[in-house]
């Protein structure tokens, strides 16, 4: 893993998602989707996941899902269970209600909060599955009220045909009714367009791999998005009290997930630096996914040195990470200074599986700089807020004049007039 000094580094600010052939490819499977609906959606499963199917076989049925029950362990059903009622109680906590606020003159001015009527979960699957996935994105849109929630995922995961049978258990576990066998682009599209198969939704939620955060992108505007939840990444902030086998062991749990993923070490410390990249490489061998890891520590991995922790806190915020360990004496003192960071994780206890898997708070977060401005998926989300105005009589009398006030100054003098017309007519 290379060392460097954080200034050597390229911070980026700009944000930039894939090179311009992967772009135009995801853009070319949105055009192509979008135009020809199933005909496209199953050309593109068959050239990138090959899989042939028809319009028929598009959507998972109930003898599968009784079927992958019979595929997977008891552990993994008490786990994801007890997962999920960790999920449900950490987002019910975010949840809002409408409001309204009566005024002595009579005004009346709130904000009604309503679920989306039809929402799109994307739940990866091409290199890995990720039936954790499908809780994060499903259950904050159960907790909003959603009523239609259909969930996508690839047809093949790491070149075996067929839906991971652990998505389809943690799916059903969750109450998802609608899934369809589709990944990619491909799939984006048609939840953004609507196929003959699959009938249009309102927002698209969900991570996956470069392909289906740049489709997200594209398709924004058509139907609503999250975040753009693009390849993992992890950045630990660290002091020489840090464990480096703990530290590097956390840089490769994000490692693993993909070849653009991202793991960052940034300390002060010269000798938890060199002791991390060794660290790194040693563990790194004996790991299943290590082609994946590999490529994704030597492209985008670093170790980067810094002044002091301060200075330290100022990459972080430059950098924006998806996830952020703080392994220093007192993380807690740190946690002030951190502006920019999807999801924190304080203290040597605290891995970020910790996070992906179990404690409850969304692992559906933004990437690549964009925690700048975005959040995890949460369950405002799955929610649309109404403004409510009711002005009466004398309120309207009472603040009439300065609304025309401000209409004519902006030359709208139709705007004046819906005023000037009530003031006359009842004065
Ligand atoms: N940020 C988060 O919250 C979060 C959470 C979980 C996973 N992730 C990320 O999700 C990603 C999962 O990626 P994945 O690939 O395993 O699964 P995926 O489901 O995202 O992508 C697989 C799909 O990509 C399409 N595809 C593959 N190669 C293609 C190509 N050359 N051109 C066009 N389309 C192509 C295929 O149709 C396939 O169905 C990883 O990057 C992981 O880091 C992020
Ligand atoms: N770390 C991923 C988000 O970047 C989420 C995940 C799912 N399963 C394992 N990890
Ligand atoms: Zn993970």
């Amino acid at each position: 893993m290379r060392i460097m000094r954080a200034e050597q580094f390229g911070l980026k600010r700009e944000v930039e998602y894939g090179t311009p052939e992967q772009n135009e490819a995801a853009l070319r499977i949105v055009a192509d989707v979008k135009a020809e609906g199933d005909a496209a959606l199953l050309r593109y499963t068959e050239q990138h996941d090959r899989v042939k199917l028809d319009a028929a076989s598009l959507r998972v049925t109930q003898q599968e899902i009784e079927a992958a029950y019979g595929q997977v362990d008891a552990a993994f059903l008490t786990a994801i269970r007890e997962a999920a009622v960790n999920v449900r109680v950490f987002h019910e906590k975010q949840m809002r209600t409408s409001w309204m606020d009566l005024q002595q003159d009579g005004t009346l001015l709130g904000q009604i909060m309503r679920p989306l009527k039809r929402v799109g979960v994307y739940v990866p699957g091409g290199k890995a599955a990720y039936p954790s996935s499908v809780l994060m994105n499903v259950i904050p849109a159960q907790v909003a009220g959603v009523p239609e929630i259909v969930m996508v995922t690839p047809p093949a995961t790491g070149g075996k045909e067929g839906i991971d049978p652990y998505i389809l258990v943690a799916a059903a576990e969750a109450g998802v009714k609608e899934m369809y066998r589709v990944g990619g682009a491909q799939a984006i599209a048609a939840l953004a367009y609507g196929t003959a198969s699959i009938a249009p939704v309102d927002k698209i939620c969900g991570p996956g791999n470069i392909y289906v955060a740049l489709a997200k992108r594209a398709v924004f505007g058509a139907v609503d998005i999250d975040s753009i939840a693009g390849p993992s990444e992890i950045v630990v902030l660290a002091d020489d009290s840090a464990d480096p086998a703990y530290a590097a062991a956390d840089l490769l749990s994000q490692a693993e997930h993909d070849e653009m993923a991202s793991a960052i070490l940034i300390t002060p410390s010269k000798q938890l630096a060199e002791a991390v990249a060794a660290e790194v490489e040693r563990q790194l061998s004996t790991l299943p996914r290590q082609d994946i890891a590999r490529k994704s520590i030597d492209s985008y991995g670093a170790v980067l040195l810094v002044d002091s922790l301060d200075e330290g806190i100022d990459v972080v915020n430059q950098l924006a990470p998806e996830h952020l360990e703080i392994l220093t004496v007192d993380p807690m003192r740190l946690l002030g200074f951190i502006q920019n960071a999807g999801a924190i994780f304080l203290g040597p206890y605290s891995s970020e599986p910790v996070g992906d898997y179990f404690a409850g708070p969304n692992h559906i977060i933004p990437t690549n700089g964009t925690a700048r401005f975005s959040s995890p998926v949460n369950v405002d989300d799955f929610l649309k807020k109404s403004s409510l105005i009711y002005y009466s009589k004398e309120a309207l009398f009472a603040n009439g004049e300065k609304i025309m006030t401000l209409a004519r100054h902006e030359g709208l003098e139709g705007h004046a007039r819906a005023i000037e017309i009530r003031l006359e007519k009842e004065s």
